[in-house]
């Protein structure tokens, strides 16, 4: 069992190291195995559990696998994939599992998905992937825990996506890749995580237009070799950085390579923080009271709904009342429980929750119940009184690198802890 233990109370200073994006690395690792020959080399790769997760299921099918840690490397040769099967005890426990099914599906003719873990956020449906595969002209059982996609070659076709999915995107655009033909994904996602798997598809080989408008038109192609790419910075680990500069009355330069937090600047400007692009280095300092602030999640450019739990936290430690209506995910407040625990103030009703604030925090035990509601919960052990216990860590450690040491070396007083339990 992981434990952080953070001590309340210490101002955010110096510069913060935005490790590479969870959301871009995954895809990416489920594309390299598209390639039957060569070596992909994906750099800036975050040091994340999720990751070590993907290894060992690209490992599990027959890829070879290494990662450099220092050297934030990881070096995939899938020249010999051996089994389609992604056994449950490491699909289950992250979503990046179901990003595997196209490179099986291509190269050994089907995918065996004994299950896909990930948050629990309330329903996470996958029926759009599984549409998708069909339409493209696989076989698709669903059985009651294990899904059988089978293929002899895919050919082109018209989809379209009720909502724009981010991973069926990435999904789809991956099975059409090596498909016969022509395929449009309509509805597509707009993620900049989706636009950085495209690049690196397109330097596969792959011929994909149209990423970031919608419509995504793909035109299959015989083969995909193998590459070298830089994953992109993480734009939610950035986000927490810079709430964590907010809340603490600190002041952090954020490095990450083109580093962009859209809406989620705009949305902590109009509270009060104050953010400065100095060339490559983004600057968040925050000197005044935190004001209210209304949030509604939404697909990108909208608010992403990954930072909706932390920004719940700010929220909490603003003057006045927050509202946030989270329209993605229907079960996406379990932090509420956690920080009223805390002395927050946070009434939710179906999809919307008020936060009065601003009501001191005092550290206690409280419970990680996903990755962004735990990173939620360090951010108000940071801006609380006394000490804040939070478990389960390997949430935690799912999306963010190091983050103890990470917020060690800009004065927070944070540990991280591993105990029999
Ligand atoms: C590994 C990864 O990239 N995870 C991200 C990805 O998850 P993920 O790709 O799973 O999220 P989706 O965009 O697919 O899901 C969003 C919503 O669409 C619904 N839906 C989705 C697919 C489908 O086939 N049918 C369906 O109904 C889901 O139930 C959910 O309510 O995007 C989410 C939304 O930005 C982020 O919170 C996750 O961090
Ligand atoms: C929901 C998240 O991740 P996943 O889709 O991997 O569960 C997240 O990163 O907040």
């Amino acid at each position: 069992m992981v434990r952080y233990r953070v001590r309340g109370g210490n101002a955010l200073r110096g510069t913060a190291f935005i490790q590479g994006a969870k959301n871009a690395v995954l895809p990416m690792i489920g594309a390299a195995l598209l390639a039957a020959k060569g070596r992909t080399v994906l750099r800036n790769v975050p040091i994340i559990e999720d990751v070590r997760r993907a290894i060992e299921l690209a490992e599990a099918v027959g890829a070879y696998v290494e990662l450099h840690e220092s050297e934030r490397t990881l070096v995939i040769d899938a020249s010999r994939l051996t089994s389609a099967v992604l056994p449950a005890e490491i699909a289950r426990r992250f979503r990046g599992s179901v990003l595997f099914t196209p490179a099986l599906l291509h190269r050994l003719g089907e995918a065996i998905v004994e299950g896909v873990g990930g948050c629990n956020l309330g329903s996470r449906n996958l029926d759009f992937h599984y549409l998708g595969y069909k339409r493209l002209g696989a076989i698709v059982d669903e059985g009651e825990t294990v899904i059988h996609v089978k293929a002899s070659g895919l050919t082109g076709a018209t989809l379209y996506l009720d909502t724009p999915s981010h991973t069926g995107t990435e999904n789809l655009i991956m099975a059409a890749a090596l498909a016969k033909g022509t395929t449009v994904i309509e509805n597509a996602a707009l993620e900049p995580e989706v636009l950085d798997v495209i690049d690196m598809l397109t330097k596969m080989g792959a011929r994909i237009s149209g990423g970031g408008t919608g419509f995504i038109t793909v035109e299959g192609v015989d083969e995909l070799h193998a590459v070298e790419h830089t994953v992109m910075p993480d734009r939610l680990d950035a986000g927490v950085f810079a709430m964590a500069a907010a809340i603490t009355g600190g002041e952090l330069s954020l490095v990450g390579t083109g580093l962009d937090l859209g809406v989620v600047r705009y949305k902590l400007e109009q509270m009060g923080v104050e953010f400065a692009r100095q060339g490559a280095v983004l600057h968040v300092r925050c000197e005044g009271p935190l004001r209210p602030i209304n949030i509604i999640t939404d697909t990108y450019p909208g608010f992403a709904t990954d930072l909706q739990s932390p920004m719940m936290t700010v929220a909490a430690l603003a003057d006045g009342n927050s509202y946030i209506h989270e329209r993605i995910f229907d079960g996406r407040f379990a932090l509420a429980a956690e920080l009223n625990k805390m002395g927050a103030n946070v009434e939710v009703e179906g999809s919307r929750a008020v936060v009065r604030g601003r009501t001191p925090l005092t550290g206690t035990e409280v419970t990680a119940h996903d990755l962004r509601s735990g990173i939620a919960l360090v951010l108000a052990g940071l801006a609380a009184k006394g000490e804040t216990v939070i478990e389960s860590g390997y949430l935690i450690d799912r999306g963010h690198a190091h983050l103890a040491a990470r917020m060690r070396a800009l004065g927070a007083d944070i540990t991280r802890e591993i105990s029999e339990r």
